[in-house]
């Protein structure tokens, strides 16, 4: 373990989950952080905070449904890749789940801007520190998570 990984894990670490929602004609949404919340103004992909008690896929479903108002269902998720990052004040640890299928229309009830992005412009939009490799990695995951016709 290198130096900064020890001075590292003296952070919390903060389980977030993200969704990759994928419509059929290959894009993506993105949600913009509204202002007064914690990186205002950064495109990130929906999701939150696991509470205390809950399992991941549970957060990931209820925040699909209090940010979107989207009802999806656990079979409907599939676990994509993870980002594990350094913030100043904690480390993030976020599973990032693919879905394809929900119920509902995606809506802003957050008052969050939300774009359908295609994956390849990703690079086109300012998003936090740690979904910076997400933005070349996805394009091929999705690529061959396609591929397997699934
Ligand atoms: N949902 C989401 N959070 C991300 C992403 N990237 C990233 O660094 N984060 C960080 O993960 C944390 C998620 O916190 P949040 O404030 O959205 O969680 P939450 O919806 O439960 O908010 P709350 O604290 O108001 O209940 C933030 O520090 C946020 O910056 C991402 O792509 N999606």
């Amino acid at each position: 373990m290198n130096k900064d990984l020890k001075e590292d894990s003296s952070h919390q670490i903060l389980l977030v989950t993200a969704c990759v929602l994928l419509k059929r004609d290959g894009t993506v949404l993105i949600a913009k952080r509204p202002e007064g919340r914690p990186l205002a103004g950064l495109w990130e992909f929906p999701g939150g905070k696991v509470d205390a008690g809950e399992v991941p896929e549970a957060a990931l479903l209820r925040e699909l449904e209090e940010e979107l108002g989207i009802r999806v269902a656990e079979q409907d998720i599939e676990p994509l890749t993870f980002v594990s990052h350094a913030y100043e004040t904690f480390h993030l640890l976020m599973p990032v789940y693919l879905c394809r299928r929900w119920e509902g229309e995606a809506q802003a009830l957050e008052g969050q801007d939300l774009a359908w992005v295609w994956p390849e412009t990703l690079s086109d939009y300012a998003m936090p520190p740690a979904d910076e490799p997400l933005k070349t990695r996805l394009r091929g995951l999705l690529d061959r998570s396609l591929g397997q016709g699934t």
